[in-house]
């Protein structure tokens, strides 16, 4: 979503708490508590603009002129852009509002954010999710304060009664806006409002408490889910006979925190894995983001990047480590007997295999086609692809899991030096590191 961000920066430079101002009840009350309860730190109320109804810009213009009364500055941004066609109009502007609220954050030169939810909409959130039949992070509800990309996003009120607020906001005479859509039954969350609420009016606390105990017991699950990673995670492998002999809540429980750390995986997924896998077997899923495969009697995951398309130049000439991020491993090069000659590997180019290369392991075997020598030599599913290394000329030198290509050896009484693929033995690492070649 396209957010047409151009936020004005306050210019004192104290720090700044920042306050999302739709305007509404709720967030009036907030701005003007924090407005009189903060000193020393710049108040700023930040406003989404979703070009949705015709009053929006009315809308703006009051809340401006409320917050720059009560002494804060003022942010607005006006989203732009339609929702693509899987999208629901919801989803696209809460995807805008929440980029639309991080990015007027930073340029107010704010690290918290404050967010006027509270126990009813805690409440109502929790039976949504229990509805979509979500697990404890969902149950779990909006968690009280969370950082995302260098902003805290924190919810103060979230333990307040609605009432209160709005006892609150009664006693300080404020005024607020009444978005309409507010009352719209197509939405999920007007309808439960409109109908649970009369109901049970007492029901507020009651969820609100069993979000707390979802929270609680997810964060369990993840303490039994680290204690058991520990056990069975080593680097990028999961040990899936060591998994197997967890209960199978447990078991279901760590797999799913394994995965978690690399794809959304769905339930579904872990299911079917979890009933397909034998010992020995060799399996591989789709997952959004990558692969999973079974091999060997682990699981790996391979994040799905397009290599493909990169030519990558390496000089390889002096002896070092060369770690190589997107393929998680590295070429390590080190003085050898039987090698490649270093001006041959001042100019390599690094790639995916592709249609007819040839690979030859020793001096006196043939050459192969990659594929079959990958196959035959038992490469891991993921290596079966690359990389590859070749000269400024495009002959193979070396292929990783499978070592040099015996064509490329240098003539016995020259210098040479021996290249091998080292794998990550830590789970995929950030994309940004340098190669640290001597
Ligand atoms: N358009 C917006 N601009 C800035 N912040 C917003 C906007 N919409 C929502 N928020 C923030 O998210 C919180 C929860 O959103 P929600 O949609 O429940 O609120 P609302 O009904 O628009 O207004 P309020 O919560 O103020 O009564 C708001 O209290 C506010 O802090």
């Amino acid at each position: 979503m396209a957010a047409s961000a151009t936020p004005r920066t306050a210019d004192s430079s104290a720090p700044a708490v920042a306050v999302a101002f739709s305007g509404g009840l709720d967030s009036t009350a907030l701005l003007h508590a924090v407005t009189r309860a903060v000193t020393g730190q710049r108040v700023v109320a930040l406003h989404v603009h979703h070009g949705l109804q015709p009053q929006a810009d009315a809308w703006a213009a009051q809340c401006r002129t409320v917050a720059e009364a009560w002494g804060a500055s003022f942010i607005c941004t006006r989203l732009s852009g339609r929702p693509g066609p899987a999208e629901s109009l919801e989803a696209w502007a809460r995807a805008g509002r929440h980029q639309a609220l991080h990015d007027m954050t930073v340029a107010a030169g704010a690290d918290l954010l404050l967010l006027a939810h509270h126990r009813r909409d805690q409440a109502e959130t929790f039976v949504l999710q229990a509805m979509r039949g979500a697990g404890l992070a969902g149950l779990a509800g909006m968690p009280r304060a969370q950082w995302r990309d260098g902003v805290c996003w924190a919810r103060p009120w979230l333990d307040k009664p609605r009432e209160s607020i709005e006892a609150y906001a009664l006693t300080h005479g404020l005024r607020w806006i009444d978005d309409p859509s507010n009352a719209e039954a197509r939405l999920a969350r007007n309808r439960l409002r409109q109908q649970l609420w009369p109901a049970f009016p007492a029901a507020e606390s009651g969820l609100a408490q069993a979000a707390r105990w979802a929270q609680e017991a997810g964060e369990l699950a993840e303490e039994i889910a680290t204690e058991d990673l520990v056990r069975l995670a080593a680097g990028a492998r999961l040990d899936l006979p060591g998994l197997m002999q967890l209960s199978p809540a447990r078991r279901s429980n760590a797999l799913r925190h394994w995965l978690s750390r690399h794809t959304a995986a769905p339930a579904s997924l872990i299911a079917r894995l979890l009933s397909e896998w034998r010992p020995g077997g060799t399996l591989n899923w789709p997952a959004p983001g990558g692969e999973l495969h079974a091999w060997r009697d682990g699981l790996f995951w391979r994040p799905l990047r397009d290599l493909s398309a990169e030519q990558k130049a390496l000089n390889l000439s002096r002896p070092g480590h060369y770690p190589q991020p997107g393929w998680y491993g590295a070429w390590q090069v080190e003085p050898a007997s039987q090698g490649i000659a270093p001006a041959r590997l001042a100019a390599l180019a690094q790639r995916e295999r592709a249609e007819g290369d040839q690979f030859q392991r020793a001096p006196n075997a043939a050459a192969r086609s990659f594929k079959k020598a990958a196959q035959q030599a038992g490469l891991a599913p993921w290596l079966r692809h690359g990389p590859l290394l070749v000269d400024a000329e495009g002959r193979l030198v070396a292929a990783a899991g499978l070592g040099m290509d015996a064509r490329a050896f240098a003539a016995q009484d020259e210098p040479a030096l021996a290249v091998r693929w080292v794998e990550d033995s830590a789970l995929p690492q950030s994309e940004g590191e340098s190669p640290s070649g001597a």
